[in-house]
């Protein structure tokens, strides 16, 4: 079953449930790993569990991420290839540390690497695998670890995508990111689950496409955000592909959104509920600025303003759209509800979503207009910054 929108009936999701990566955080070093805070992570896990429980009861099959990559590992060559492309993004650059590191993974099992790789690799345990010191053996008040820990590896939704039956593996914007998007690559390239999904692109894409910024709106339209995250250069390197190269999709929607942490992805203000419902984070209603992409003829893809949100959604899905606001008309509520990622809910099916209880308003909101909303409790896990459409990658929707 293709993903060719983001309400249908959800089938199957790749999760990662957080864990000792979060343990690595220090306040230091919070800005650089894009953390506002250090989550609690026994409490982020049971909720975590909750998340799961949830969207299990709704009869979804949800696949942890560690267990698809343990399971693609097992295969020892690809284990070697996988440390040394996460060794290659490491910044190591002395050459006995890296083989240290390398040779250090190389012997333990699947299960142990990918942990390790998450969880990040500390310079001083580093140290007593080697006998030659190095300058960065040796320093102290430096960045602590030869492999910095991956805390946004639960928010899976943003290192790849699916289109139809193809993968878009994320071009992540923040150095701090760039490996997270390998784990979806081994298994999109070696797992048996997605052994009849072909890869969506042919050329690598310019630094700056992250998922939180795509929606599949329908089977002919993808909107993209251009954001903090995610460029005009990724966004034209992929619709190209898209409309023209592979011819995937008919129309690339473009939101453009303000560049700021606090929207850092388009999910965070802006998300499809229902086939003719969309939320939106009020608060930057007059500052959206919409494009349209389509191919002019079979080699050049050629954009135009598309104009207000409303009439742009309207035109572009061919039938007329409601957009309801998330936090209702007090500024202040609205604000706060964003930052708790009020408008990053996962649809479950047309006009059902999971959503962090603590939006008290914004839920209320979307059950006013018809919403059917299934809550949990998110107060750890929301700290990364994130809801529960950036915690979940869907690679299998009924279609509508
Ligand atoms: N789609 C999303 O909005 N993902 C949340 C990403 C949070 C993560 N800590 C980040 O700043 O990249």
């Amino acid at each position: 079953m293709p993903v060719n929108s983001d309400i249908g009936q959800l089938k199957k999701v790749i999760v990662h449930r957080p864990s000792d990566e979060l343990e690595y955080l220090t306040p230091k070093y919070l800005e650089q790993l894009l953390f506002d805070e250090i989550p609690w992570l026994g409490r982020a896990q049971k909720e975590h569990d909750l998340f799961v429980k949830n969207l299990e009861t709704q009869g979804i099959e949800v696949f942890y991420l560690t267990d698809l990559i343990e399971e693609v590992l097992q295969t020892e060559s690809l284990k070697e290839e996988f440390i040394i492309k996460h060794l290659d993004l490491s910044h190591i650059a002395n050459l006995s540390t890296r083989q240290a590191v390398h040779d250090y993974l190389m012997e333990k099992d699947a299960s142990y690497v990918v942990k390790t790789l998450i969880r990040g690799l500390k310079k001083d345990y580093v140290q007593t695998l080697k006998e030659c010191k190095s300058l960065s053996d040796q320093t102290t008040k430096t960045f602590p670890f030869y492999l910095a820990p991956i805390p946004s590896m639960y928010f899976s939704r943003d290192q790849s995508v699916t289109v139809g039956k193809n993968v878009m593996l994320g071009s992540m914007l923040n150095d701090s990111r760039q490996r997270e998007t390998l784990f979806m690559e081994y298994i999109s390239k070696y797992h048996s689950q997605f052994s009849d999904y072909e890869c969506a692109l042919d050329k690598p894409i310019p630094r700056g496409l992250e998922g939180g910024d795509v929606i599949m709106a329908s089977e002919d339209l993808v909107i993209i955000g251009l954001s903090e995250r995610t460029t005009e250069q990724a966004i034209e390197t992929v619709a190209q592909q898209l409309l023209i190269d592979k011819r995937l999709v008919k129309e690339v929607l473009v939101l453009q959104i303000p560049a700021q942490r606090a929207y850092m992805h388009l999910d965070t203000v802006f998300n499809m509920v229902d086939i003719d419902k969309f939320i939106l984070y009020p608060g930057i209603k007059d500052e959206i600025y919409t494009y349209r992409l389509t191919a002019k003829n079979s080699k050049k893809v050629e954009a135009t303003k598309a104009g207000e949100l409303k009439k742009a959604l309207s035109e572009s899905l061919g039938y007329s759209v409601n957009i309801i606001y998330t936090g209702g008309d007090d500024p202040i509520t609205a604000a706060r509800e964003q930052w708790g990622d009020s408008t990053n809910t996962l649809a479950l099916s047309p006009g059902t979503v999971i959503a962090y209880n603590r939006n008290v308003v914004t839920n209320d909101i979307m059950r006013k207009n018809g919403i059917e909303v299934i809550e949990f409790e998110g107060s750890e896990l929301v700290r990364g910054r994130g809801g529960p459409r950036c915690m979940s990658m869907p690679f299998e929707r009924l279609s509508l």
